[in-house]
């Protein structure tokens, strides 16, 4: 009599957690989808949230967040955008529900056509972004990023002696400088690269086309992704698409070629070449993440260099306090090197300014949600584009108080040593941040200290030779705008320093 008990136990045991997981899952959908979506602008019913086309969309979102608040909400046609401007918001959702945000949104334009799915930053979240993002890491990790240093340092001294040629062109050698670096890691090339190479004018191109086609709203396909069956539509796109991926197999080609003649150099494309069946990745992935690495990691660490020689042209002041510690820390007889970081917190702290100030993504990388997130009572909806806009961040008034004054000091604490309490963002958000960043970071360092270094301050410091062309904020891409280098070490005796410095 006793026997059937435990099996009606469990059956009713069973049946009561199924129940209550269907009342709990019907509680938290009624529950999340009744809770309203962040505030935001009204929006019409089919176009959305108008924004002008000729609007720069990272100063217009931080506008809405100073209006609306930390996180805003705003209708794409009937998709959902959420803009997170505040660093609080950042922490909570683009890092701590990171998981739900590993996604991307769906780009037409930049990601199906000109892309082909084949580009990490576009990646959506799954099997083959897990992959790509696995084989740069093999050469992007700390440990990998360290065995550069060599050949960082060799193209810094080459920027000093670049600018001493011809100080005009700054901008174009702090270009050169990243992409030089970029194509030895990637491709192991070792040749000089000139501005003028009809290689670098094609991956400035390459560059400048992802740009275009990365701006929101540029084109109607993203709004319409009908529109790119039509015969005939997105022509244009289709002929960048060509253009790019030549552009990567010419490089990837070049590397195959040396390897077949035994004079490949150790770089990121012979690893994957050697290992592609490790990686699971096809020769058209390859090619692209080997393109992914200059397309993502020159632009960017050169508008870095530039933005930072623009932050000392502007503020004399911080430069004196930075060639104060370099004489002391390093003093004139030596350049600096890897090893003085640690002791240079003013360099560190005009850096850590620097990126906050003109951040250098100022709208960031879109993420999606790939599930619901409540955030403070407001719900960020599955599928919803989420944007952590690195220019409102920066300017919360909360973590920087006076945040359009540039001031180093912030980055101190009471000690004296440099805050470790304050996230920094420039290198975006949870597990979709950047892979580059220990290369950067490294890149940043040290064409920061050679510069301070080289033209002596105190007496005549980096300046703008027209301050009003900076007036505008200029944000992301600088403008050429030209700078009085004279360095106070001697010339001859600078350069002598200089080619002595690092060889690679
Ligand atoms: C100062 C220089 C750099 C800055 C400011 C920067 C910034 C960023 C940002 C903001 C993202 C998007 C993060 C997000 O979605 O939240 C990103 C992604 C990426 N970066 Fe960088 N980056 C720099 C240099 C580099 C370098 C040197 C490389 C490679 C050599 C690199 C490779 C990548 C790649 C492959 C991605 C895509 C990652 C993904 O979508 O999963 N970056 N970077």
């Amino acid at each position: 009599m006793s026997q059937p008990l435990p099996m009606l136990n469990w059956t009713t045991g069973f049946c009561a957690a199924v129940l209550l997981g269907i009342l709990a899952c019907r509680r938290r959908l009624a529950t999340n989808s009744s809770l309203p979506l962040p505030p935001g602008p009204p929006s019409h019913w089919f176009w959305g949230t108008k924004i002008p086309k000729s609007a720069n969309v990272a100063f217009l979102f931080s506008k809405l967040v100073d209006e609306y608040g930390p996180v805003v909400s705003i209708k794409q046609g009937r998709k959902v955008a959420i803009i997170i401007g505040r660093h609080d918001a950042a922490n909570e959702i683009m890092e701590k529900e990171g998981g739900a945000l590993v996604g991307r949104p769906r780009l037409v334009a930049a990601g199906e056509i000109v892309s082909k799915d084949m580009r990490l930053l576009l990646s959506q979240s799954g099997d083959q972004f897990r992959r790509l993002r696995r084989a740069a890491h093999t050469h992007l990790q700390a440990k990998a990023a360290e065995t550069y240093e060599p050949l960082q340092m060799f193209n810094a001294k080459n920027v000093i002696l670049d600018i001493l040629d011809d100080p005009k062109e700054h901008i174009m050698h702090a270009r050169r400088y990243a992409t030089s670096v970029i194509l030895r890691v990637t491709y192991g090339k070792t040749t000089p690269t000139a501005v003028t190479d009809p290689e670098m004018v094609a991956i400035l191109k390459v560059v400048d086309h992802f740009q275009t086609v990365m701006r929101p709203g540029n084109f109607l396909v993203d709004r319409f992704p009908l529109l790119k069956y039509i015969p005939g539509y997105g022509r244009i796109l289709e002929k960048w698409h060509q253009e790019e991926l030549a552009l990567f197999h010419d490089h990837m080609d070049r590397v195959k070629r040396n390897m077949a003649e035994g004079k490949a150099e150790a770089c990121f494309m012979r690893y994957m070449l050697e290992n592609a069946e490790k990686h699971q990745l096809s020769e058209d992935e390859m090619a692209y993440l080997g393109g992914a690495f200059y397309g993502a990691g020159s632009d960017t660490s050169a508008v870095a260099i530039m933005n930072m020689i623009m932050a000392a042209t502007l503020h004399p002041e911080a430069q004196t306090k930075i060639q104060e510690e370099l004489d002391l820390i390093v003093g004139r007889d030596r350049v600096p090197i890897f090893a003085d970081h640690d002791m240079l917190p003013q360099l560190q702290a005009f850096i850590l300014e620097t990126l906050r100030w003109r951040p250098i993504t100022p709208l960031g990388f879109a993420h999606r949600a790939t599930s619901d997130i409540i955030w403070r009572g407001y719900r960020i909806p599955a599928g919803a584009t989420v944007y952590g806009v690195h220019w409102a961040i920066t300017r919360d008034p909360v973590v920087f108080p006076d945040p359009e004054k540039f001031n180093p000091a912030r980055w101190f604490d009471s000690e004296g040593k440099i805050r470790t309490d304050i996230k920094s963002f420039t290198f975006g958000f949870g597990r979709r941040s950047c892979p580059g960043h220990h290369v950067a970071n490294r890149s940043i360092y040290i064409n920061a200290a050679l510069i301070f270094w080289s033209f002596r301050l105190s007496q005549n410091p980096m300046a703008p030779i027209d301050p009003t062309a900076f007036e505008d904020g200029m944000i992301a891409h600088p403008r050429p705008f030209d700078v009085k280098f004279e360095p106070r070490t001697e010339e001859k005796v600078l350069r002598q320093m200089m080619e002595n410095y690092a060889k690679e």
